[in-house]
């Protein structure tokens, strides 16, 4: 059964035809998988995590979530089954990273309630998973952007929802963290989670995603198994960039590497060509 179901699900920041963002979006996100969507900038992907997660209203379609429609649940209840990092979190002035981390546990208590012994372990768990252990009581404004992100997962993990959507959790972070973070969620998608994530890199995306799902435009123009999804074509046509795809000698999974007429060498030449035309007139 899928963990989450989209069914023409649409979007928009205003009125009028072109406002809508999200065009009528259907997909399924498989249970206990890593899902990773893609797609150029501006193409949707944030709209359509925080739509999945009703921080945004949706302008239409229905959304089901394990099962429940969302348009139904209360804000605590879905916040129970799916646990959202936005694009960019700002965490309150002066705050350190337990307090922070232990946010994520508000769903599960009243908000003045003092925190339990389970809140306590979920805590400690999500920073130990992230790595944030030893950062515990630093202040957040203290820390590097990479750990910042690092203590951000951690409140998401510290929510302990079947279901958790990350948005580029990788920005900020170097390939180490980077990879870190995305063994993290393989993980916890092999203790059962459903992980749905946004990334930039196609190559780590392709490595790690159980499935893609590929926006552009704000539709979903491609869905599936890495293999069957990153091609030369779709590189083409989505983010304008001539590409080979090649196997990882490795894992097998795709790997795409942009044609020679990107880069230094094709830039100077063409500087040249043009200088060339330029001295000839
Ligand atoms: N608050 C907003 N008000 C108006 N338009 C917005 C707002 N947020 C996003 N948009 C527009 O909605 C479209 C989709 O934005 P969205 O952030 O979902 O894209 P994205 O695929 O996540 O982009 P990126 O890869 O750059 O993060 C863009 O055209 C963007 O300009």
């Amino acid at each position: 059964m899928s963990a989450i179901e989209a069914e023409d699900l649409r979007a928009s920041y205003g009125d009028g035809a072109d406002a809508e963002v999200l065009k009528g979006i259907s997909t399924s996100i498989p249970r206990g998988r890593l899902t990773v969507i893609v797609g150029p900038n501006g193409s949707g992907k944030s709209t359509l995590l925080m739509t999945l997660a009703r921080i945004m209203a949706p302008s239409g379609g229905v959304v089901r979530v394990e099962g429940r429609d969302s348009a139904g649940l209360r804000g605590r209840e879905l916040a129970r089954l799916l646990a959202l990092l936005p694009q960019e979190a700002t965490a309150p002035e002066g705050i350190r990273v337990w307090e922070l981390v232990s946010r994520g546990r508000h769903p599960h208590r009243g908000f003045w309630q003092p925190l339990g012994a389970e809140d306590h372990r979920a805590v400690e768990e999500a920073l130990e998973l992230t790595g944030c252990r030893e950062l515990a009581q630093r202040r957040m404004v203290e820390l590097s952007g990479g750990q910042r992100q690092r203590v951000w997962i951690a409140l998401a993990l510290a929510q302990r929802s079947p279901v958790l959507l990350l948005d580029e959790p990788t920005a900020h972070l170097d390939l180490s963290h980077a990879l870190d973070v995305l063994d993290i969620g393989v993980r916890l998608t092999a203790a059962g989670k459903t992980v749905v994530t946004v990334l930039h890199d196609l190559n780590l995306a392709a490595r790690y995603a159980d499935r893609i799902i590929v926006v552009d435009g704000g539709q979903v123009v491609g869905a599936g198994a890495p293999t069957e999804v990153i091609t030369p074509e779709l590189v083409g046509e989505v983010f304008g960039v001539a590409a080979l795809v090649v196997p990882d000698p490795e894992t097998g999974s795709p790997l795409v590497v942009p044609r020679a007429q990107h880069g230094p060498a094709a830039v100077r030449a063409a500087v040249e060509a043009a200088t060339d035309i330029g001295g000839a007139a």
